[in-house]
């Protein structure tokens, strides 16, 4: 008989996000994200992180203070990452799994690029424009939802 433990799609997809997420250097918020295709096949993966070249460690991470010392004009969103970090291929028809809901520069990137379907873990930013404007654009273009329902599996990595 087959093994019954075995993840889910849902659970890999998201899996692979939070994964993902532990790459961030962001000491606040981690954000993974991982793009899937309706094949099951994993076109590509990000995490919040400084742009190439711009170094982790001379830029600021601070969330609060005159604007240009704080991450928040410089750091790449997981989500617009995983989109850039795409080799080449079409992105259309696409499901994005998030860890966080897509802020609004990313849900545009997410439309724009014809990702179909959005799978979200947090969304501890619900209440802000930039989230509400997100569902807005989402619900217009089409773009689906939903919340990943929690299976409460717990795996442990050892490395
Ligand atoms: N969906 C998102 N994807 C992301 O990658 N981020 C990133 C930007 C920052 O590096 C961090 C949020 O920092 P904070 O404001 O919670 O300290 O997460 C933020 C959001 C929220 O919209
Ligand atoms: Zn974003």
């Amino acid at each position: 008989m087959k093994r019954q433990d075995y993840l889910s799609w849902d659970e890999y997809f998201m899996g692979i996000a939070m994964l993902s997420a532990q790459r961030s250097k962001d000491p606040s918020t981690q954000v993974g994200a991982c793009i899937a295709n309706h094949d099951h096949k994993i076109l590509s993966m990000g995490y919040n992180g400084m742009p190439t070249g711009c170094s982790d460690d001379e830029m600021c991470w601070e969330r609060e203070g005159e604007e240009l010392q704080t991450k928040y004009p410089y750091v790449c969103h997981a989500e617009l990452n995983a989109i850039l970090n795409n080799d080449g291929g079409s992105l259309k028809g696409t499901s994005i799994y998030v860890t966080l809901f897509p802020c609004n520069e990313c849900a545009k990137a997410i439309i724009q690029c014809g990702i179909k379907e959005v799978v979200f873990m947090q969304d501890k930013y619900a209440d802000t424009a930039g989230v509400i404007a997100s569902k807005r654009m989402f619900d217009m273009a089409g773009v689906a939802y939903r919340q990943y329902i929690p299976t409460e599996k717990t795996l442990t990595l050892t490395f």
